[in-house]
């Protein structure tokens, strides 16, 4: 299967699924200066219920928070989106070391690593229905930088040590996503795709501007994980990230000067 390997990496998804060379593919280099500024989109609104939150599980290509998302108590509305979007799951991509790991880039530059808040449309029935449309997924990325310890990531951070192979998970509970979003509301948003495979052209991204820390002790302990199962060759869970893809004549829109 698709992995982040040299024999089953990015280079070689497009082999089983072709929409890799599509024309709206995740993720990108953001270009500030090229940036639109549209002051007709509106201000974020998200509000997580953290009694959502079912479970954490390491699926081999990162670690995700799953949430319940059977109603519209943990949702993302406004920004550049129009209608409901549920919440469903939260995850990273990191890198092997400081300067790598994260998908989007600004002006070329890596971050070591970046959170994907993932929700979808509630105008169609379920998740999986969703991620087929072309409005159906909004994925809200902040971008992780080498500074003081994050308190807010340590909860997190001390589950993993549960769910240190592919396929393990564990309980967690309560945890509210909206305290890893930095104070700015200010971001950029732009017509995108899931960034794994099936690479879905499905995700109105909505990229913040500024930065949550991540010290590099609590980076090494995302860098503890394995991408391989309980009895397999263990190997490191690290560089599991895309890198960004052609523009492809879309727009990057801001929401701010
Ligand atoms: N019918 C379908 N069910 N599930 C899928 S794909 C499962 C899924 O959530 N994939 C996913 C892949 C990448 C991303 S990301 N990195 O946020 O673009 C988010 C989510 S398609
Ligand atoms: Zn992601």
């Amino acid at each position: 299967g698709w992995g982040y390997e040299p024999t089953n990496g990015p280079d070689t998804w497009a082999a089983d699924f072709p929409i890799a060379d599509g024309n709206r593919q995740s993720p990108i280099n953001i270009i500030p200066k090229e940036a639109h500024y549209d002051p007709s989109l509106k201000a974020l609104k998200i509000s997580y219920d953290p009694s959502n939150t079912k479970g954490i599980l390491n699926n081999g290509h990162s670690f995700q928070v799953d949430f319940v998302d059977d109603t519209d108590s943990s949702t993302l509305t406004g920004g550049p989106i129009s209608g409901v979007y549920r919440l469903r799951q939260f995850h990273f991509h990191w890198g092997g070391s400081d300067n790598r790991g994260s998908e989007h880039t600004l002006n070329g530059i890596k971050f070591p690593c970046e959170l994907h808040l993932v929700h979808w449309n509630t105008k169609y029935p379920s998740f999986g229905e969703a991620a087929e449309k072309p409005d159906g997924l909004a994925v809200v990325g902040v971008f992780l930088k080498i500074g003081a310890a994050n308190p807010r990531l340590q909860k997190v951070l001390d589950a993993l040590d549960a769910i240190k192979n592919k396929g393990k998970q564990t309980t967690f509970a309560n945890f509210d996503p909206r305290t890893l979003l930095p104070g700015s509301p200010d971001y950029w948003t732009y017509e995108g795709s899931l960034t794994t495979p099936p690479l879905l052209e499905s995700v109105t991204w909505i990229v913040l501007k500024e930065p949550i820390s991540v010290s590099p002790a609590q980076m090494a302990k995302f860098r503890s994980l394995l991408f391989t199962g309980d009895g397999e060759a263990p190997c490191y869970m690290v560089d599991n990230y895309r890198p960004p893809q052609p523009l492809k004549g879309r727009l990057v829109r801001a929401s701010f000067k």
